[in-house]
């Protein structure tokens, strides 16, 4: 057995855990860095997540642009859009690798690094597979999730992807099943719908994605424009001949078969906790696998924080890396917390969706009393402009007019929810401090503005 390395700080997880270390190398603290996939640095983010799907959904929206251009007068001929998917594919895989280069390079400059996966020994103790023991002052525990994938009759037998399999795709198929209606479907069915695929989305809920339920509807009408939907369950796989057969199960339990060339499982994520050994050091998790931790971020055990996927709270980076920072401050003194109330979220679907906050049924369901209003994105200049017919904006406020939850689904969503989450971020979130501010016209921006002066 090698000797036990001790570090100021040890992180566990080269996504997300970047944060801790970014900050600890600010203070010129030891960090050591324990990844078992030092080959792809920045981890689900910069590798499989939101760098390469947007960069895939940038393509989307430009080739949805082209066959959309005919009505601003600009007409060209739609039969002839050639897409090079291979192209857009490689593209991604190029801005990825940059990405991770780009991190890798950091992290070797700055820190120790451990190509390993890690296993609790001890308190604040890790064994890396090479046996070599490292201990911290401060842990970090960032390792992420991974898909899960659901019992599905003949899915062990059958090829089938996960959204990380369809990164690595370089021809593009003539027609595919997504299942799964929330984040992941929903962008992926966007996607290859632009490239040209012919796309069927299986969703077991009534409607696409779990957002407030007028945005979700509205989203799941507009879906229809482009993507064939199936409400129902897939309960059983088989492949003959090149094709993918599903069968669904409806809610009454009738049962239908679907076919295409290839089959999408996007059916959520859970956190990776199993092979941690948390146990050998005092960590607990919930039924689900995550690690719990308070408002701060600790863990059960004294000077071990977790943050990010592995908690199972909000699954994205910026709230990642939004928790990384309050893990590290209280991790050396701070006494701050998390604050979910104002945690935005976007789907860079057609239309993409943002929100934050509660949803009308959260207010229902907590008996708060609510006022709502709503927008069509057509009701202002900029949305008639640009033909917004897709724009829907919700805003929900208590008596006293402070923001409980708005809800976006059109152009741009993801930039206009910033301004809400900012008011939110307001000593006690008054509407008053969007419906004051002067919008520009005409830009979108005015979306918001007459949502809250219609208040
Ligand atoms: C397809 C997709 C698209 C997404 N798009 C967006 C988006 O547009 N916007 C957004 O905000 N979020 C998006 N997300 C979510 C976002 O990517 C995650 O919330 C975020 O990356 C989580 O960071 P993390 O550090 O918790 O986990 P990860 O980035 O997964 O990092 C976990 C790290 O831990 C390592 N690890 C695991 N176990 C061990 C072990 N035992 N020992 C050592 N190392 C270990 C892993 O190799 C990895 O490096 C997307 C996710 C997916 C899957
Ligand atoms: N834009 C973003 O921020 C972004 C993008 C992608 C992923 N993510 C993160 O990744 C996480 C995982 O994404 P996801 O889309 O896999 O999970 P999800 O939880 O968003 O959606 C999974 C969906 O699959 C459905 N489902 C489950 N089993 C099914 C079955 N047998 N048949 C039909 N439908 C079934 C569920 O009802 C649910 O609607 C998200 O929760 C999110 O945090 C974020």
């Amino acid at each position: 057995m090698s000797a036990l390395e001790t570090f100021d700080v040890l992180i566990i997880g080269g996504g997300s855990g970047l944060t801790a270390a970014y900050y600890a190398e600010q203070d010129s603290r030891r960090i050591a860095l324990v990844t078992d996939r030092p080959d792809a640095m920045g981890g689900t983010c910069v590798n499989f997540g939101c760098i390469p799907t947007k960069t895939l959904i940038a393509a989307a929206r430009a080739a949805d642009a082209v066959r959309e251009a005919h009505h601003f007068g600009v007409h060209v001929d739609t039969d002839t859009i050639e897409i090079d998917f291979a192209g857009i594919m490689s593209r991604m895989r190029a801005a990825r690798t940059k990405a991770a280069d780009g991190a890798r390079q950091w992290v070797e400059n700055s820190m120790t690094l451990f190509d390993s996966s890690a296993t609790f020994v001890g308190e604040r103790e890790i064994e890396t597979a090479t046996g070599q023991r490292i201990r911290g002052e401060r842990v970090f525990i960032a390792t992420g999730s991974a898909p899960v994938i659901p019992s599905i009759d003949g899915l062990a037998d059958i090829e089938y992807w996960t959204s990380a399999d369809v990164l690595e795709r370089s021809e593009c198929p003539a027609s595919l099943i997504v299942v799964g209606g929330g984040y992941i479907g929903c962008e992926m069915a966007c996607f290859f719908a632009a490239m040209g695929t012919q796309v069927t989305l299986v969703h077991s809920n009534a409607t696409l994605l779990a957002e407030d339920d007028e945005i979700s509807e509205h989203v799941t009408e507009h879906f229809d424009d482009r993507v064939a939907r199936c409400h129902g369950r897939a309960v059983a796989v088989r492949q003959d001949d090149g094709m993918t057969h599903v069968t669904l199960r409806s809610d009454a339990g009738d049962e239908s078969d679907i076919s295409a060339k290839a089959l999408l499982i996007a059916t959520g994520r859970a956190p990776v906790t199993q092979s941690l050994g948390l146990a050998h050091a005092g960590i607990e998790t919930d039924d689900s696998g995550a690690i719990v931790v308070d408002a701060g971020m600790a863990t059960t055990a004294p000077g071990v924080y977790a943050y990010g996927d592995v908690i199972g709270r909000a699954a994205f980076k910026h709230t990642s890396s939004s928790e990384g920072e309050i893990a590290y401050r209280n991790a050396f003194g701070g006494d701050r917390q998390m604050d979910y109330a104002s945690n935005p979220h976007a789907v860079f679907c057609r239309p993409e969706v943002a929100g934050v906050g509660l949803r009308e049924a959260d207010c229902h369901d907590q008996g708060l009393d609510y006022r709502v209003s709503r927008l069509a994105y057509t009701d202002t200049a900029r949305g008639q402009i640009e033909q917004a017919s897709d724009g829907l904006a919700k805003l929900i406020v208590d008596d006293d007019e402070r923001i409980l939850g708005c809800h976006i689904a059109g152009p741009e969503a993801s930039v206009l929810i910033q301004e809400v989450v900012v008011a939110m971020n307001t000593p006690g979130a008054p509407a008053a401090c969007v419906q004051r501010a002067i919008h520009i016209h005409p830009s979108l921006s005015e979306v918001v503005g007459t949502l809250f002066e219609t208040l």
